[in-house]
């Protein structure tokens, strides 16, 4: 076990970055990658994590990039794999969470995995199949408005039976905390009853490190990051010193692309300390020049301490004016294409230090930047870790949309040497 190596598939780059901060937490050498590389990495590690954007994208283009990356991860020499998606089981409407874990499944021949989304740390919890953020249902939780991804119902095992090829069964918090030879037997049990996907209840972290320890020898396993932070534990590696990859002193950036309840919160609370200005839906959309004139706005204000803040982040009523004006794919795309290209130009400019709240966001400022790779620094909320590129003095906060407490921008950039 202690020798096999974790590849782990994210389906966004807040995703990736949350999973590896967890498993860098918990002892393993751990490296975050931009997309599938072309080539090898050289550096050596005891889990590799392929950051894609494929949430939303069409089912089809999802699998196609999953595979990919599993495909390099075994040419990587990673023997054991971990599909990791939102611990709020964010998917589209066709959903990519099913189809995803099936191919991934196919490939590995394999016929059984299962499905743990639980991070109790930032309150996602699963009871009797139902997944819960703090003491509501999810689709109750603010995430039934999410922009590109609603999510309407709390059902896991609705949820996976509307998405996936198999069917999907329940190992109940009764049998769950009867310990790890009690999960063992309802899979068995799950398997022999033609069963493909087991949702496994967790309420605590406790249940987490049962289960971890009830699929270590799964060559696949799908959840968020509470269950491998366990999976993590389990390979008994001394914890790491950290403190180095917290960044320099450089010019820094805020761009939250996220609408969420949190989002919200926190960037209400910083446009008190910071300059900040609100990105305009239209002229995103129409404006070709928007891009340069937020630029020109950001150089203006480099110098400020604590950093400037560009938000598109709204709240829902005037989120929903906006998408029924513009179209709801439309919209999103034209934004997230300002936002990557600002980064491009600040980073150009000699901006070093990123703060990105969103996933698809911060997926399309990274990918434009094109760092390949990334250490893993010091987690700045529970799911957050600063990120350091590989091959140049860059760091880069990608927070997920309702991670952090409503003063992260300013605990984040509290943390540079
Ligand atoms: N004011 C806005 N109007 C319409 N869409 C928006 C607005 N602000 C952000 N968006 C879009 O909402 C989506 C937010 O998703 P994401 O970045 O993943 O945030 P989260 O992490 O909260 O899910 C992005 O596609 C973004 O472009
Ligand atoms: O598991 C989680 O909650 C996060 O890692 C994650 O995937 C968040 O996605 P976004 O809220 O879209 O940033």
């Amino acid at each position: 076990m202690a020798d096999k190596k974790l590849g782990v598939i994210a389906d966004d780059f807040t995703g990736a970055s949350d999973i590896a901060g967890f498993l860098s937490e918990n002892g393993l050498q751990t490296i975050q990658i931009n997309g599938v590389p072309l080539q090898p990495l050289p550096n050596p590690a005891d889990a590799l994590v392929i950051s894609l954007k494929s949430r939303s994208n069409p089912p089809r283009e999802a699998v196609e990039q999953s595979l990919q990356a599993l495909r390099w991860l075994q040419k990587n020499g990673c023997n054991r794999f971990y599909f990791k998606y939102c611990s709020t089981f964010d998917s589209s409407a066709e959903g990519n969470i099913g189809p995803v874990t099936d191919a991934l499944l196919d490939a590995l021949q394999q016929d059984f995995t299962v499905i743990c989304p639980a991070l109790p740390i930032n309150g996602r919890t699963v009871f009797n199949g139902y997944l819960f953020v703090g003491n509501l249902l999810l689709n109750e939780s603010g995430m039934q408005n999410h922009p590109i991804t609603p999510m309407k119902d709390a059902s896991l095992l609705r949820l996976m039976d509307a998405q996936a090829q198999g069917k999907t069964g329940l190992v109940a918090y009764p049998e769950v905390i009867c310990g790890t030879e009690s999960i063992k037997t309802c899979f068995a049990r799950l398997k022999a009853e033609g069963y493909r996907y087991a949702v496994v209840d967790a309420t605590e972290n406790s249940q987490l490190a049962l289960l971890a320890e009830a699929v270590k020898d799964f060559p696949l396993v799908t959840g968020g990051s509470g269950l491998a932070a366990y999976i993590a534990r389990s390979y008994d590696r001394q914890a790491q010193n950290l403190p180095a990859l917290i960044p320099a002193p450089g010019k820094t950036v805020i761009l939250s692309g996220s609408c969420s309840l949190m989002t919200n919160q926190q960037v209400n609370y910083y446009k008190a300390l910071a300059p900040s200005l609100a990105l305009d839906a239209e002229q995103a959309l129409h404006n070709p020049d928007y891009g340069d004139e937020l630029y020109r706005w950001v150089l203006a204000h480099a110098e400020h301490k604590p950093a400037p803040m560009i938000y598109a982040t709204v709240e829902v009523a005037a989120l929903k004016q906006i998408q029924q004006r513009f179209g709801v794919a439309q919209i999103s795309r034209a934004i997230e294409e300002v936002f990557a290209c600002l980064a491009v130009k600040l980073k150009a400019a000699g901006f070093t230090n990123f703060i990105v709240a969103g996933g698809e966001t911060s997926s399309i400022v990274v990918q434009r930047l094109g760092l390949s790779a990334f250490y893993i620094g010091k987690q700045i909320a529970p799911g957050v870790p600063w990120l350091k590129t590989l091959d140049a003095p860059v760091f880069l906060a990608l927070k997920s949309g309702n991670f952090g407490t409503k003063d992260f921008f300013e605990v984040a950039q509290g943390m540079t040497l």
